[in-house]
């Protein structure tokens, strides 16, 4: 017989944490309503799959960050999801925003985002890219790499001078999956400080009067369950920044210690909470600070999926029930195209019967998705009513972050839309992918 595996030993400072949104009920006769709409009524009226955003939750978790770190910059990642209202939130709530992309860039500048809040990211930003920051005039660009320094001061017109931060490796390994640890070396996002090649960079951007230094960022890896890693980060970066001191005479305003907070994907997963990030990492930060007589920089955090991903809703419709091999498929209108992260990442999911009641026994399936590949699963052994049956809609919590951004055409299926949820309305923020777009772009013979 075999057993189940333990589960990871919880740090004790990042408690489980709710699936769904604070706004989530059981509708009365049967299934879930968010931000006082039952999914079942948004499934109908935009088609499945659809993607459900509570604006409210947006909201909420970005205020979250802001109260629990008052004075520090919270700058979202808006590689998590964007979209012209999912900018106005952020653009209200007085958050920044963290672009990596002329895309992205153009997007939120057009959306009415002050382009001086913007952070821009990139290990290999184009061409377009660097010339569009400086057109748009955001507020930092950050150094990836020694090469990237020259060129970008050539771009700087004569007589001003663009703040920069340079991304730095502190040596710190985190993160849920292998592809998304970026804070030890042998990973290619920015300049190792065991190696020498962060404080060389220093030296350089010194150097060049049209790029202002203001400070050092690093991005330790996404889904980080525990707080403990933050701290390693603080631990190896202050010294940095006193040998800098001691080296340079400069003393740096700033310090963005990047985003990666977890959220929770299943029943009793751990997530970071903010005002325990405050207190630890800031705490460290301002013991180290004074160790070393420096200064306190003021924090830059960069949360992504934390803000957006427990917003997001993802509704299906059942296609088809199977019984074969000893296993039950339930499978769905939408997967790998429109959820990647179970392919990518190993990750499965919680899945709910959302538009009816059921009194059947639950029995265990597996929910897949309706594309070509065996790994396109989005939750194994999950229990579901034993009558389930097409035409039923069934509800994925935490879907709003790093989806639809990474969503593809794959199969033509099309990318679904977004509807936003709030005080019992819905509306349409972005529309589905429709086969006459995925025509449209092949335009050859
Ligand atoms: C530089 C940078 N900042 C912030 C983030 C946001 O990460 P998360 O969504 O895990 O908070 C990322 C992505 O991992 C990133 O690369
Ligand atoms: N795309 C990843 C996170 C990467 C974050 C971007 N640096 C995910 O879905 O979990």
């Amino acid at each position: 017989m075999s057993t189940a595996p333990a589960s990871p030993p919880r740090p004790p400072e990042t408690p489980a944490a709710p699936l769904w949104p604070a706004s989530a009920r059981a509708v009365p006769g049967g299934g879930i309503a968010v931000g006082g709409v039952p999914l079942a009524e948004v499934a109908d009226r935009f088609g499945t799959p659809v993607y459900v955003l509570d604006e409210d939750e947006v909201r909420a978790r970005a205020r979250a960050w802001r109260t629990a770190l008052p004075g520090a910059d919270v700058a979202y990642a808006g590689k998590a999801f964007l979209s012209r209202a999912m900018i106005r939130w952020i653009e209200e709530e007085g958050l920044s925003l963290d672009v990596c992309s002329a895309g992205e860039l153009e997007l939120a500048v057009h959306s009415g985002f002050p382009a001086e809040r913007i952070v821009l990211h990139g290990n290999a930003k184009s061409p377009d890219d660097v010339r569009a920051a400086l057109r748009l005039g955001v507020g930092r660009i950050v150094i990836d790499g020694t090469g990237e320094i020259a060129r970008l001061a050539a771009l700087v017109p004569p007589g001003t001078r663009q703040r920069v931060l340079l991304r730095v490796v502190p040596g710190v390994t985190a993160g849920a999956h292998a592809a998304v640890r970026t804070g030890m070396d042998g990973q290619k996002f920015g300049l190792s400080v065991a190696g020498g090649e962060a404080e060389e960079a220093v030296a350089r951007l010194l150097g060049q009067p049209r790029l202002e230094l203001v400070g050092l960022h690093c991005h330790l890896g996404s889904q980080i369950a525990g707080l403990g890693p933050y701290v390693s980060a603080v631990r190896r970066l202050v010294p940095l920044l006193a040998r800098i001191r001691d080296r340079h005479g400069v003393t740096f305003p700033e310090l963005d210690l990047g985003g990666g907070f977890a959220i929770a994907y299943r029943e009793g997963d751990p997530a970071v909470d903010p005002d325990t990030y405050a207190e630890r990492v800031m705490g460290e930060l301002t013991l180290e600070c004074g160790r070393f007589g420096l200064p306190l920089p003021r924090l830059t955090v960069e949360p992504g999926r934390w803000i957006a991903g427990p917003a997001g809703v993802a509704l299906y419709r059942v296609l088809s029930v199977k019984s074969t091999g000893g296993r039950t498929f339930v499978a769905v209108d939408g997967g790998m195209s429109d959820n990647p992260r179970p392919a990518l990442y190993g990750v499965r999911y919680t899945v709910r019967l959302a538009g009816r009641s059921s009194t059947a026994p639950g029995r265990s399936v597996t929910v897949v998705g309706r594309h070509c590949e065996a790994g396109d699963v989005l939750a194994d052994d999950v229990e579901l009513p034993a009558d389930l049956r097409p035409g039923d809609v069934l509800a994925v919590p935490a879907s709003g972050a790093y989806h639809l951004s990474m969503a593809s055409a794959y199969n033509l299926v099309g990318r679904p839309p977004v509807a936003a949820v709030s005080g019992g309305r819905a509306r349409l923020l972005v529309r589905r992918e429709t086969l006459a777009d995925l025509r449209s772009r092949d335009v050859g013979e």
